[in-house]
């Protein structure tokens, strides 16, 4: 007789798992601390995009949070004045995105399978329905990849002059970027390329990462103007 209490493991959904990645020094911002320790309505950038990668619906069971290592004393501070009780485990960055991508998959090694979304720290603005997108397709492609058409005419700049670039078929890439952990960890034992600008330009030559709607609204904290436009779009996502 079987025991239908107890799922089988093919039953069981592969644990869906988060690195928010804010181990950058935000040089272009020219802040005097990293932007993502900016405040954004009141409160710290990172606190509204670790609230959006937690929200209960999405069902995440373990977020990675990635500091610059000096920081996070800072975080553990802001995490107190702001009340923070979101379960969220801190490591240490590295020099390039890709190094604190690659510390933040180290700190999940506990986990033999799962997807992960890996998001900008700065991206806090970031809807429910988007890193659904995510997850929901790289369940289905083992990669996935929010992304949004050019609104601007496109050209490709060269010594010679510039030549229109075709936008129907260009995408501005987002995050969340997410993939099977197996897949990720694969393509992040591989050595740093300088091409590497996001997760999917590493994970490319191993899978084909698929495109999903992102949002205009999940902008990248930059540059100073960004900030007023986050403060403008705050609450509409
Ligand atoms: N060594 C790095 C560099 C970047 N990031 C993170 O990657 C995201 C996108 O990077 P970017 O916007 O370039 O952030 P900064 O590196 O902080 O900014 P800048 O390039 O202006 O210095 C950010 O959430 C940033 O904190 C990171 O975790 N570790
Ligand atoms: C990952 C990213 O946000 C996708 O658009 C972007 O590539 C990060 O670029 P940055 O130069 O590190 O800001």
């Amino acid at each position: 007789m079987p025991d239908f209490r107890q799922p089988t493991p093919t039953n069981q959904k592969p644990p869906r798992l988060a690195i928010i990645v804010a181990g950058g020094s935000g040089t272009r911002m020219g802040a005097d601390r990293p932007k993502q320790f900016l405040l954004l309505r009141g409160e710290p950038v990172l606190l509204h995009t670790l609230r959006r990668l937690a929200a209960p619906a999405l069902g995440v069971a373990e977020i990675v949070v990635v500091l610059p290592a000096e920081q996070v004393s800072t975080w553990q501070q802001l995490c107190q004045e702001f009340g923070v009780s979101i379960p969220h485990r801190l490591v240490a960055g590295g020099a390039t995105r890709w190094a604190s991508v690659k510390a933040g998959l180290a700190a999940l090694k506990g986990h033999a399978q799962g997807l992960v979304a890996v998001h900008d720290g700065v991206r806090p603005l970031v809807s429910t329905a988007v890193i659904e997108r995510t997850y929901a397709a790289a369940t289905v492609h083992a990669a996935a990849a929010a992304a949004v058409q050019p609104k601007d005419s496109v050209r490709l700049v060269s010594p010679h002059g510039s030549a229109a670039q075709n936008r129907q078929r260009l995408r501005l890439m987002q995050t969340p970027q997410t993939f099977e952990i197996d897949l990720l960890r694969r393509a992040y034992a591989m050595p740093e390329l300088a091409s590497f600008t996001d997760d999917a330009t590493v994970v490319d030559d191993l899978c084909r990462v698929q495109l999903v709607d992102g949002d205009y609204r999940n902008l990248k904290i930059t540059t100073p103007e960004d900030l007023l436009v986050a403060e403008a779009l705050f609450g509409t996502t």
